[in-house]
């Protein structure tokens, strides 16, 4: 039976509260202030980034939270909770779910990511989540042992469709070949859209900078205006 956090995430939206240094909104404070407009705006989860802003957002808000950790280990491609050391923060700083990169890339570790999932589950009760880019990458998510699996990682992988729109024909396939839910995430930009990933499948679907990147927010209209005569 499905666990009670990820139950309460069915046919909802999640948000991402993330902002990385040299972004206007980076800092606890700007996020847990996108988290508390979430919560009243009934979404049923928060994605965030860092121990920091993961405890600052539990302190603020009820919401199921999704963590992870973005660092770069020179000479690799992982960057999303790449190794058990950004687990461990995840954790500590009080997430319920860790997501961490699931493709099938060398990590910095040296550990495959089976050995990883095997010294988290010995460790710890917490739920992870997969961030995958592919097919390939989903199913074996789910045979390693993962609660639920995320499209977060298409078209940021060199072998996966770099698509402008959110990838609707790789959580169609998921959805039809896992048992556990996936989640649509990754450049959702309108309503629409959202309601069209779970058409195709999507248990939730997560949105970050169609929400959290005023900057990006802005150029969208910006873009839509510039195809005025005059402009
Ligand atoms: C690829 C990567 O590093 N994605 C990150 C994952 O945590 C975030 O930067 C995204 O904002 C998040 O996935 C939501 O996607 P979007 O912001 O497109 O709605």
């Amino acid at each position: 039976m499905a666990h009670s956090i990820i139950e309460s995430f069915k046919g909802g939206l999640i948000v991402s509260c993330q902002a990385l240094e040299g972004e206007p909104f980076f800092g606890s404070e700007f996020m847990t202030r996108f988290a508390i407009s979430a919560e009243m705006g009934d979404a049923v989860g928060i994605r965030a980034n860092t121990p920091q802003d993961i405890a600052a957002i539990k302190r603020v808000t009820k919401l199921p939270l999704i963590g992870l950790w973005k660092r770069e280990y020179a000479g690799f491609g992982v960057y999303i909770t790449p190794t058990l050391e950004e687990v461990e923060g995840v954790i500590a700083a009080g997430a319920d779910i860790v997501a961490m990169d699931a493709t099938k890339r060398d990590r910095p570790d040296g550990l495959s990511l089976s050995e990883i999932v095997k010294e988290i589950r010995r460790k710890h009760q917490v739920l992870l989540m997969a961030d995958i880019s592919t097919l390939e990458e989903g199913l074996m998510a789910e045979q390693l042992g993962f609660d639920l699996i995320s499209t977060t990682l298409s078209g940021y992988t060199p072998y996966s469709p770099q698509g402008q729109e959110p990838d609707f024909q790789l959580i169609a396939d998921l959805s039809s070949r896992v048992r556990i839910p996936v989640l649509g995430e990754g450049r959702i930009h309108s309503p629409e859209q959202a309601l069209y990933c779970l058409q195709e499948g999507a248990y939730a679907v997560v949105i970050g900078g169609a929400i959290t990147r005023p900057q990006e927010i802005v150029k969208k209209y910006v873009d839509a205006l510039s195809h005025f005569p005059y402009n």
